[in-house]
């Protein structure tokens, strides 16, 4: 290792035993913004307010915002994983990503060059949605530079449908382009949470033949997060992996803050415990996404996103950490 690349101290998050933590601006878990550190940080924690391309209720522009003001009641030691995330590495708030609200195309293709440009300077991303739409060019770009990706995609929808309204770029479609342009691993394409009506049952078939398995909600309550979690690691296997988290995954009582909200879905806890099982998975980046906060009470969604992202981050800290050998410290 270069001495350029000796990795200092992280800069962690502002001492809420000093500064109360509802003071201030909000950033991700009162973490330092990114030109506070540099310019260059291991996990970069972006907002994308973009929400033209859902279908039914809009407002997840808001959610990176909400689960950043959500966020300030995280502590730095995560004793489910026993790490100290923002210790084992440097994460810190890359703030939005400006997409265009009244034109797609260019909001995707903006989204993509400024993820080009985090993961080109060696950042693992840690997105905020932003509505699912973001999810295509986000993968765009962690598949120029790992090659086509394992793919975890918890939500109660699919996401593999073609157009609507003609149009191809919308939340219900991204990951059916990204399957048609070759950036996902087809051997380890799953979602889990899925459920409630569809347009057809070939909508399930086409998903199918696209390559993905399903792990219902259903399936998750029955057979139990743990069991869960070992299936999808052996699908996973060493594959570089993106996790793209639809918040409305989870069951309306525990995130009612979503535009297209489905009864009969997972709990938080089974989530938190799934993500948990998955530590030892190559997790290049991830997303949450979804969270409409105009629809939330008491912050129900954007906690859950928060500790979501969290549970994610620290995953990513744990392997920074671990490949340069500094794996031990919290
Ligand atoms: N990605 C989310 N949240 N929803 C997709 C729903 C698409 C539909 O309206 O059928
Ligand atoms: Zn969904
Ligand atoms: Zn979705």
């Amino acid at each position: 290792m270069s001495s350029a690349e000796t990795p200092t101290t992280p800069r962690g998050p502002v001492d809420s035993s000093r500064i109360p933590r509802y003071a201030g601006p909000a950033t991700y878990a009162r973490l330092p913004r990114l030109d506070e550190v540099g310019g260059k940080t291991d996990v970069a924690v972006v907002g994308v307010p973009f929400d033209t391309g859902v279908s039914y209720r809009p407002g997840a522009r808001f959610g990176g915002n909400a689960i950043r003001e959500a966020s300030r009641l995280l502590r730095p030691y995560n004793p489910a994983q026993d790490a100290s995330p923002f210790a084992l590495a440097q994460v810190a708030d890359a703030g939005d990503i400006a997409a265009n609200p009244f034109n797609i195309n260019e909001a995707v293709e903006t989204i993509e060059a400024a993820a080009d440009d985090l993961l080109g300077s060696g950042a693992r991303m840690m997105t905020l949605g932003g509505d699912h739409t973001i999810a295509l060019p986000l993968l765009r770009s962690v598949a120029k530079k790992h090659g086509p990706v394992a793919l975890l995609h918890f939500d109660a929808h699919l996401d593999t449908w073609d157009t609507y309204f003609g149009a191809e770029y919308t939340h219900g479609t991204p990951f059916r382009r990204a399957v048609e342009e070759g950036i996902l691993d087809t051997e380890a394409l799953s979602h889990v949470g899925i459920r409630g009506p569809l347009y057809g049952k070939k909508d399930l078939t086409d998903d199918e033949k696209m390559g993905f398995g399903i792990v219902t909600s259903a399936d998750v309550y029955r057979r139990g997060a743990d069991e869960v979690a070992d299936q999808l690691r052996q699908r996973i296997g060493d594959r570089p992996l993106y996790i793209s988290i639809d918040i409305d995954c989870l069951d309306p009582a525990h995130a009612p803050g979503t535009g297209t909200p489905e009864a009969g879905g997972m709990t938080s806890r089974e989530l938190l415990e799934i993500l948990r099982g998955l530590a030892s998975c190559n997790l290049v980046s991830a997303d949450v996404v979804e969270v409409a906060p105009a629809y939330d009470h008491a912050e129900i969604t954007a906690v859950a996103a928060s500790h979501t992202a969290y549970e994610l981050t620290t995953i990513m800290s744990r392997q920074i950490a671990e490949a340069r050998g500094t794996g031990s410290a919290q």
